[in-house]
């Protein structure tokens, strides 16, 4: 099954749980938070605050992607506040071994991503401690920026990676993915599909999520 995980980023903040409960009445299956620091990337976005204000009105499953320079110490603070998985980048990891464990220690799926520059031979050696891997399509920092080809690429090297292995592991892939791209993502071997500004600045999110899911089932079939 692919899993849908509109991102928050483009939602709206004045009317925040607005959306959400749009997104979530539209049958998506994750809440994809961006977490941004100004320092690992050019943009400050949200907290655990943000987090443990939503927490409780919403089912979904919260999806949160660090992309902050020394995520360890943070960890416990957005595993508290209702993280269900904790994404982080290995570009900010020097001992992502120990930073992985320190996800999994608080009960919860560990991931980590990797920026469009960023080969897979990087993860090779803690691949089979994942519950997922998140491939960025673009470069991280901001919504509404255009899908890099390249990715399509690499989506199917780490598909073969996992499957050679016999792993069970998610592929997430993040950044410029619209209604007439995710069938190529999914392709490639993709079933964690992130979409920020193609979910929340369409003028229908209810019907912007069906179109997604039409695309994603008719991608699966052929
Ligand atoms: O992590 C990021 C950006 O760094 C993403 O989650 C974006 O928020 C996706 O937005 P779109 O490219 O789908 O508009
Ligand atoms: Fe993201």
């Amino acid at each position: 099954m692919v899993k849908i995980a509109p991102s928050i980023l483009s939602a709206n903040f004045a009317n925040l749980l607005d959306d959400i409960k749009a997104v979530e009445k539209a049958g998506v299956d994750l809440l994809h938070i961006d977490v941004m620091d100004g320092h690992f990337v050019p943009n400050i976005t949200i907290g655990p605050l943000v987090l443990e204000s939503i927490k409780g009105k919403t089912n979904l499953p919260f999806d949160v992607h660090l992309m902050i320079n020394n995520p360890d110490m943070y960890i416990s603070r957005f595993a508290e506040a209702g993280a269900d998985i904790i994404t982080v980048h290995v570009e900010t990891c020097p001992h992502l071994h120990r930073t992985i464990q320190n996800i999994k220690s608080h009960g919860i799926k560990a991931a980590v991503s990797l920026n469009p520059a960023t080969p897979l031979c990087l993860i090779e050696e803690v691949l089979h401690e994942l519950d997922m891997v998140l491939i960025m399509s673009v470069n991280p920092g901001f919504g509404g920026q255009k899908f890099i080809e390249n990715s399509l690429k690499k989506i199917e090297n780490l598909k073969e990676m996992i499957d050679n292995q016999k792993l069970d592991i998610d592929i997430e892939v993040d950044g410029g993915i619209k209604i007439d791209n995710v069938d190529k993502v999914v392709k490639a071997g993709a079933n964690v599909i992130v979409a920020g500004s193609a979910i929340f600045n369409s003028d229908n999110i209810f019907e912007a999520v069906k179109m997604f899911r039409k695309k994603i089932d008719k991608a699966l079939v052929k």
